[in-house]
């Protein structure tokens, strides 16, 4: 080895010793010459050596990294992959240590036309954070329901969706009665625990194919797809029935304990012509909302077919 040589060679095992990243050197058949195991401590090295690198992974993703080991010799351009591992759906990665559901981003580069070098990242943390986002911006912080902003995306597909296809389906607005007065009359965390109960039982109730969402302060919307009024009415009276079973614990100024009830009232629509849009068919789930408040609460009110 010249000196230039033995220069190069140092500054790369410089390189790995530093980097966090798994670094596998695969011959031009695919097979494990060299493992660095970066910041993959549980790494077993040692078993990996002579082995043949992709029939280390299930079988989907070893087709991938095979034909990313072609590509990448052919084309000299690195080859991305994200993967994702479970320990029991990898039954050899399992094997060679590893405990824990993770995911990789990977590069593939040809390094010569009879070496390969396979370099794995770590996102699992950065992915776990984009997902718990992700459900974040879907759902109200305080019940866990789903959002307006969501329930606006799924009512504009399904609507439309229902048009399509001539299906029935149709909405319930739901209210908490006099929860203004909840809120006065106990205190706001009292409303909280309200709204956080009746969404509890709610996410129970449901058929699996509803989508039940938090429209606004106690306002809740249930879309109840392949649902014709007669339907929505026998489902609106569970939900009445439902929330006026409710008991909710709760602890008054004093510190003694007490349970509270609560009632809803709800109004029903449902999808008519080609003309209904989600904005309209809540406009008039709205006006009987208002009809069953104005007669006396813990009501609902429909739509004559
Ligand atoms: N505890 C609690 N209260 C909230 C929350 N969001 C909004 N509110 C309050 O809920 C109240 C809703 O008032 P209204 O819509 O008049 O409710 P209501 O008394 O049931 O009146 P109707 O709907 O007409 O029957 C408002 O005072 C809001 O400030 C929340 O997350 N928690």
């Amino acid at each position: 080895m010249t000196d230039s040589e033995g220069l190069q060679q140092r500054r790369f095992e410089c390189l790995l010793s530093a980097v966090d990243q798994i670094v596998v050197i695969l011959n031009g058949a695919g097979e494990v010459l060299r493992v660095n195991a970066g910041g993959a401590s549980w790494l077993n090295t040692e078993a990996m050596l002579s082995r043949t690198f992709s029939s280390l992974f299930a079988d989907e993703i070893a087709e991938h990294i095979s034909s990313s080991i072609n590509k990448a010799l052919k084309s000299n351009e690195p080859q991305q992959l994200t993967v994702s591992m479970k320990p029991e759906h990898s039954f050899h990665w399992h094997e060679l240590g590893l405990s824990s559901a993770q995911v990789w981003d990977t590069t593939l580069v040809a390094v010569s036309a009879t070496e390969l070098m396979w370099v794995a990242r770590d996102v699992s943390v950065s992915k776990r954070n984009e997902q718990k986002l992700f459900k974040q911006a879907q759902r109200d912080p305080l019940t866990g329901a789903y959002n307006r902003r969501s329930l606006l995306t799924v009512l504009d597909h399904s609507v439309a969706q229902a048009q399509r296809y001539d299906w029935v389906c149709s909405f319930l607005l739901i209210d908490i009665d006099h929860f203004n007065q909840i809120n006065d009359q106990y205190n706001w965390d009292t409303g909280d625990k309200v709204l956080q109960q009746f969404v509890r039982a709610m996410l129970g109730f449901q058929r699996t194919a509803d989508f039940f969402a938090r429209f606004s302060d106690d306002r809740f919307v249930m879309f109840l797809p392949e649902t014709n009024q007669e339907q929505a009415l026998l489902a609106a009276e569970r939900v009445r029935k439902l929330a006026a079973e409710q008991q909710v614990p709760c602890i008054a100024a004093d510190g003694s304990e007490f349970i509270l009830n609560f009632t809803v009232s709800i109004g029903a629509a449902s999808l008519q012509d080609a003309q209904d849009t989600p904005e309209s068919i809540l406009k008039r789930a709205e006006e009987n909302l208002f009809i069953a408040k104005q007669s006396g609460t813990n009501r609902i009110e429909g739509e004559s077919n």
